[in-house]
């Protein structure tokens, strides 16, 4: 049994004063409290059930909360890394950034030299402004002064042309006038006679006057040579016999080399023009051939050879500014009995070569074998004078006085063309020192001696029969009688001008030898050969 209620209370709610019971009876309450009970039990299997699905609930929690955790662990992991790798990274950063703020510095600097710079180059710019200014301004005087000169210049040019034609038309007078010049010189020469003889007379080895020549002070062409002659009696004076010769000129002992070469010069100018001349002395030994044909070395003693050579070669220049040019051969030979030596030859003496003279169709004489060397120059011509003079003192070393006893040829071949004028001419200019013309008695000379007499007075006395058979105008003419004949044959003929010289020796002894000098001379002198003609095409 289930106590009362006590005020209201049941019993079983009473120590819970909590009055459930709503003051029911106990056993109601009891009751109530059964069904409250099992309400209770049911609720707490509810509970239990509820328990255990949030226990279950829990476990999964946890699960996930463990799962979170590891999760959050690998995340704090990753996180971290990334943390580091973003730490790093922006530690590059940071050092990037110094390094960019040290640029930044740098960079400052930079620019503040620019600036620097900058404020110099405008300042220079300033400056340069202020000159292109004022170069401008010059630029502008400058362009005036151009319009002004290329004025000048076109009037000055339109003046040229008209000068340039002038020149032209000065030319063509210019040559006119060289061509008149050279007819009417050659026609004075030709007036003068084509073949001429200049007598000269040596002074005395020691001074004074020679007592048999005289020389009219007031004539320049005679020469008397006095004999005085005991009478056959002896009772009778002695009587002077006097030889009178008249030459184209004669030159006493006083006269200069200059002087001499004066008269000659003129002929030397018409070997330029194109005729061939040819001048030779003739002599007996020591009265004087080589010194007029060659002279000494100092300049007023130089001789016909040097001076001719110099002439030639101005004269040709002056030429050239005409338009003509000119090609010179050189060479140099000596006749020795009737043989010819080489005198430019350079090789051995044992491997001489023999010489012969040929005549082309073309009447051209050459020599085989022979040096023929080509020269530009006065000094190349006196450099060859100078070897062939040591070749002829080789050959006078070996055989004394061999330069007197034979002849040398010195020829100047001559070649001009006017190309713009297309007029051609050539000539040969042959200077000749002749052998000693003494004449030996014949019981005085033997062998060799007599050899080289034959042979000079042979070669002498057939170049005075070929110059008489030339002015008598005869068909034949023997120049092959001789080599010296043959070799002179185109300076010797009608198209050609001739001087000789006849040198005299002034000593009483000489009478004789000077005697036969005047009278060979006087002799050519007589001759008058045709009429000469250029060689021009
Ligand atoms: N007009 C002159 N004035 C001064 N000296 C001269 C003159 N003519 C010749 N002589 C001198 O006389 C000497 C003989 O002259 P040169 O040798 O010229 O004679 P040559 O006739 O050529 O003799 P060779 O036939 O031997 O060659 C030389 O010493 C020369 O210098």
């Amino acid at each position: 049994s289930l106590p009362a209620t006590v005020s209201g209370w049941c019993f079983i709610c009473l120590p819970l004063r909590r009055g459930t019971c709503g003051g029911g009876t106990t056993k109601r309450h009891a009751w109530d409290l059964k069904g409250k009970v099992s309400d209770m039990e049911g609720k707490v299997r509810n509970y239990q059930t509820k328990f255990k699905s949030v226990n279950q609930e829990n476990e999964a929690l946890r699960d996930t909360m463990v799962q979170r955790q590891s999760k959050m662990v690998e995340m704090e992991k990753e996180l971290k890394n990334e943390y580091e790798e973003e730490l790093q990274a922006l530690s590059g950063v940071r050092e990037e950034l110094e390094k960019v703020s040290s640029d930044k510095s740098t960079l400052q600097k930079e620019l503040s030299n620019l600036e620097g710079k900058y404020k110099v180059m405008e300042t220079l710019r300033d400056s340069q402004e202020t000159e292109l200014q004022t170069l401008k301004m010059k630029l502008s005087v400058q362009e005036s002064t151009l319009a002004r000169v290329q004025g000048t210049l076109r009037d000055t040019e339109e003046e040229v042309r008209s000068l340039k034609e002038t020149v032209a038309q000065q030319e063509d007078e210019l040559h006119a006038g060289e061509m008149e010049r050279r007819r009417l010189h050659n026609t004075i020469q030709e007036l003068k006679g084509n073949i001429r003889v200049f007598c000269r007379v040596r002074p005395l080895v020691d001074g004074g006057l020679s007592k048999h020549i005289q020389l009219p002070a007031s004539d320049v062409k005679t020469i008397t040579l006095a004999k005085t002659e005991e009478s056959h009696t002896g009772k009778t004076a002695e009587t002077q016999k006097n030889y009178i010769f008249s030459f184209d000129r004669v030159f006493g002992p006083m006269a200069s080399q200059q002087e001499v070469f004066e008269e000659i010069s003129l002929l030397v100018q018409s070997a330029l023009d194109g005729y061939n001349v040819c001048c030779f002395a003739y002599g007996q030994t020591g009265s004087g051939k080589t010194y007029t044909m060659e002279g000494a070395e100092y300049d007023q003693a130089r001789g016909v050879i040097p001076r001719a050579v110099q002439q030639i070669f101005r004269a040709a220049e002056k030429l050239a500014t005409q338009g003509w040019e000119f090609t010179f051969t050189a060479s140099f030979v000596e006749i020795y009995n009737e043989s010819l030596r080489d005198l430019l030859y350079t090789g051995k003496a044992s491997k001489r070569p023999e010489h012969e003279i040929r005549k082309s169709t073309n009447n051209e004489v050459t020599i085989t074998n022979l040096t023929y060397e080509k020269v530009s120059n006065e000094d190349q011509v006196l450099g060859l004078i100078a070897l062939a003079n040591q070749n002829r003192s080789t050959a006078q070393t070996a055989q004394n006085d061999r330069s007197s006893r034979s002849h040398s040829v010195f020829q100047l071949d001559i070649e001009g063309v006017n190309v713009g004028r297309d007029v051609k001419c050539k000539s040969t200019l042959c200077l000749v020192d002749l052998a000693g013309s003494e004449r030996m008695l014949k019981s005085q000379s033997q062998g060799e001696r007599f050899k080289e007499m034959t042979a000079i007075n042979g070669s002498l006395s057939n170049l005075g029969i070929v110059i008489s058979a030339l002015a008598n105008k005869e068909s034949y003419v023997p120049y092959r009688n001789s080599k010296l004949t043959y070799l002179l044959q185109s300076c010797l003929g009608g198209n050609s001008k001739t001087l000789m010289f006849v040198n005299i020796a002034p000593e009483s002894d000489s009478f004789g030898e000077t005697l036969n000098s005047l009278r060979f001379a006087s002799k050519v002198n007589d001759c008058v050969i045709g009429t000469a003609s250029a060689n021009r095409k």
